[in-house]
């Protein structure tokens, strides 16, 4: 198998995963690598890789780095895209942790040369895709800039979690939701369009969803006051479809058109603004190198491919 690293320049001088490279070509892997300079480079090495005839890139780096690595192999014919395995080094690394990808460089690069892969599904919005989550609303505010307090209170459970959600989303983003087999108004305080579950540096926001069933778990909480917080609480624990507040449900498409403030959008862990958006599943469309053990694989859920 023929393999190149594709590394963000900011861990170019990450020890660790220096000796970790000289450790593989030692036993024999034949390990080139490319490091990027600026946004856009690990996109345009993807391609070269594919021109390279290159069969397994190791992507290193952050959610925004896999991101651009993804949106590269999107672009290329789909019988064609080398296939993916990740390093995490970046600073929240949502998608690599909920996948069970090791943290240490050496053992993500091992599991990434010697793993086999797995086809994954890769979400859309409008043109642009997502692996792991499009968050919207509070859900776009959560980033690893989050003070450390609060992040610590959103760790504390659901109740910290929905009172920080009410404290920070003044202004609900209204607008029309779609999905596969409904529609609703709401004036969303959070929007979460999950292919993997966590945030924002590890909040579950979609905690069902898996990254190989062909459908985007979506969440939503609507406007509420303080006094209904318990309320929301216990809607946020039971992540039911038709709660007062919360709604939570699978789907293989959704659409939000707001009618006032555009909505904020960290996609991926990198920000956009969308005053409509179409969000669709590419089912199947990448394969990627994950532990056996991965929790979002239907196979270790114990969910049903529906298709
Ligand atoms: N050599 C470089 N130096 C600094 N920034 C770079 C370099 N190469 C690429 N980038 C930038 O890195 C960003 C992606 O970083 P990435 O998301 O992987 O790290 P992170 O933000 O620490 O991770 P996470 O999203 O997991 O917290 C892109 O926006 C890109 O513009």
């Amino acid at each position: 198998m023929t393999l190149r690293l594709l590394l963000n320049g900011k861990s170019s001088g990450n020890e660790e995963l220096r000796a970790a490279i000289f450790e593989a070509r030692d036993a024999g892997h034949d390990l080139d690598v490319r490091v990027s300079w600026e946004g856009g480079d690990i996109e345009q090495f993807v391609i070269d890789a594919h021109r390279d005839g290159i069969q397994r890139i190791i992507v290193g780096g952050g959610d925004g780095t896999i991101n651009e690595a993804a949106t590269g192999l999107m672009a290329l014919p789909a019988a064609e895209r080398p296939e993916m395995g990740i390093i995490p080094m970046g600073t929240a690394n949502d998608f690599a942790t909920g996948c069970g990808v090791p943290l240490t460089p050496d053992e993500a690069l091992m599991l990434a040369i010697r793993g086999q892969s797995v086809d994954v599904d890769v979400g859309q919005i409008n043109d642009k895709v997502f692996l792991n989550m499009a968050s919207g609303g509070f859900g776009a505010k959560i980033t690893t800039s989050t003070p450390p307090l609060l992040k610590k209170m959103l760790g504390g459970g659901a109740y910290s979690l929905v009172g920080a959600i009410r404290f920070w989303s003044f202004e609900p983003y209204a607008g029309r939701l779609e999905w596969d087999g409904g529609a609703r108004d709401i004036r969303a305080m959070v929007l979460a369009i999950g292919n993997g579950r966590q945030a924002g540096g590890s909040q579950e926001l979609t905690p069902r969803a898996s990254i190989d069933d062909g459908l985007l778990d979506v969440m939503v909480v609507d406007a509420f006051g303080y006094r209904n917080i318990p309320a929301v609480v216990r809607e946020m624990e039971a992540l039911g479809p038709h709660g007062r507040f919360v709604h939570y449900f699978k789907t293989p498409w959704v659409s939000f058109k707001t009618t006032a403030n555009p909505l904020p959008i960290n996609l991926d862990g990198e920000f956009h603004e969308f005053e409509a958006l179409e969000c669709s599943v590419n089912k199947a469309a990448l394969r990627i190198v994950l532990p056996e053990t991965c929790r979002l694989l239907t196979s270790n859920t114990g969910q049903e491919d529906p298709s």
